[in-house]
Formats: C-alpha cells, structure tokens, sequence
C-alpha cells in the first residue's frame, strides 16, 4: 500500500508497445507461477533439484541486472490507467497472485471469476490454506468501495469458514451492504467448483484521511454513488 501514486518509472507512449511490455510482464509472471507450483511438486532426485537452483539463481541474477529497489507501488501508465501489479492476488507481474481477475457485475457488486488455487495454496491435506481464503476474500471485497468510487483500507474483515474449500477451482463475489460516509461495509463469500458457499465474509473499508482530499465529499447510502462504467482488474 502505498501513500499516493507515482508515474510509470517506464512510460511507454505507444499504446501497441505498452500492451506489447505488459504482455510479456505477464508471460514472465505466468512462467515464474508454473516454476512455483512445480517446485512445490517435484518429485525428481536431489541432485536434478540442485542443478535446477542453479539455474533458478542464473535467472535471478539475469533479472536483477535492471530491478526497482522497493516495491511497485500503484503506477500510473503513459494511458492514463493506474495499475497494481505487484499486488499478491491480482498483480500481472507477481507470480504470487493466483491471479484473480475481480469485475464489476452490477451496481455496487464484483465477483472473482473462477480461478484455481493449487498445491501452492495447500492449508489443510488437500484444501485451501485458511489464510490464503482471508487474502482472496480481502481482495474481491475491498474491490466493491473502489467500484462505487470509495476505495478504502480493509478496517475489519470478518470471515465465517462454513466447509473445507477443495483445492482447485474456485471463485469469489462482494457487494456493498452499507455506507456512511466514507466507511463501506461489504459482503461477499468464497465458493467451491460446484458453488458452494464455503466462506462468508464481511468486511469495512475506510477511505484513509490522507486519501480524502482526491475524493469529493461523501454522500449517504449505496445508491447514492455513481458507479463507473467499467472497472477490469487494473481498474
Ligand atoms: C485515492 C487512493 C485511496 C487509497 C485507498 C487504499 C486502497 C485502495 C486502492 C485500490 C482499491 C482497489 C482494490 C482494493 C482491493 C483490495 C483491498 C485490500 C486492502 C488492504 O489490504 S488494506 C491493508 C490492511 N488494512 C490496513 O492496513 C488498515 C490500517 N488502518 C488504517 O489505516 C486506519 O485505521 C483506517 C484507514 C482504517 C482508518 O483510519 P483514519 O485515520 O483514516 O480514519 P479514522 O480512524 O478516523 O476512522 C474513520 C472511521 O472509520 C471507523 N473505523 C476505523 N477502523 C474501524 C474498525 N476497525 N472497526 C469499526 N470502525 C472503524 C472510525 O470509527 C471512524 O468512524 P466515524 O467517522 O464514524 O467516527
């Protein structure tokens, strides 16, 4: 979480040539999440695993030739998107992220559409790690003020683990159960491939002090806010 914004450290005017970076941002995410997965699965010998940390770290060394020092921040790009792409559940470039991908799906609602969590998210013998749940719910919820222009810091997030969530595919939904001012509370739940519910949550969000300012004054309920046309993951 960063206080404030900060432009591109890489602004690419040509909108074909920045699709064209992000791209292969994602590809390397993408690549580095199949190395993850597999190092948590790997069963070949020891000494093929430790000819494979040495080329891992030949490729760490490649990739630190040209690195930020800190984190990434909310960058604003040459075409005026802001983006997250460090963030650990929806960020193009962090192979961390399982990536989810959160939508708007109706006036003051968003859902997660359905995504697998794998042998990298394991808690219990064969299901979803509890904490793993917290981070996605967090992310699908804290989506909702953003889209009804009250993005705000998670102040609680109560979860209600109902059963076990598999690992494998799952997906996610969140919509504004109240506002005051510039609190917002959400509700949303965790679903399972055959849509089960298996988590509820419900969670407030509070647009900071410092953030105000950039805001205009809040008005009452939910109904209230204009929503904006679309908001995509980057939104
Ligand atoms: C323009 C940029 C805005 C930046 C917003 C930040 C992020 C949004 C960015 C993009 C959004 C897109 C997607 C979002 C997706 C996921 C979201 C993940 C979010 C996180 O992963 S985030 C990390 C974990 N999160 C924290 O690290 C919070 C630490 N904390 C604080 O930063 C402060 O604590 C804060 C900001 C919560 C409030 O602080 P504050 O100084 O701004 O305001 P204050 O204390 O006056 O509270 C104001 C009113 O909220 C009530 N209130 C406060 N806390 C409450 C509680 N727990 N229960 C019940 N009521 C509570 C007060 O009682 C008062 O109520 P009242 O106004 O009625 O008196």
């Amino acid at each position: 979480m960063t206080a404030g914004t900060y432009p591109s450290p890489e602004p690419v005017e040509d909108p074909e040539a920045l699709r064209a970076d992000e791209a292969a941002y994602r590809d390397l995410a993408d690549a580095v999440r199949e190395l993850l997965d597999l190092t948590v699965r790997t069963r070949v010998d020891q000494p093929e695993r430790a000819a494979v940390a040495t080329e891992v770290r030949a490729l760490s060394a490649r990739l630190s030739a040209r690195a930020q020092d800190g984190p990434l921040g909310l960058e604003t790009t040459s075409d005026g998107r802001l983006r997250d792409h460090g963030n650990p559940m929806v960020g193009m470039r962090n192979p961390v992220a399982p990536p989810l991908t959160v939508r708007q799906t109706g006036e003051g609602e968003a859902a997660a559409d359905p995504f697998v969590l794998g042998a990298a998210y394991e808690g219990p013998p064969g299901h979803v790690h509890g904490g793993i749940i917290a981070s996605v719910l967090d992310q699908v919820l804290g989506t909702v003020p953003a889209i009804v222009g009250r993005p705000g810091m998670t102040a609680y997030l109560n979860l209600t683990y109902r059963r076990p969530t598999p690992l494998g595919q799952v997906s996610g939904r969140a919509r504004v159960a109240g506002t005051d001012g510039w609190k917002t509370t959400v509700t949303g739940e965790l679903l399972d491939a055959d849509g089960q519910v298996t988590v509820e949550a419900e969670g407030l969000f509070v647009v900071p002090r410092w953030a105000r300012q950039y805001l205009g004054t809040p008005t009452g309920d939910a109904g209230d806010f204009e929503a904006p046309a679309e908001a995509g993951p980057d939104a």
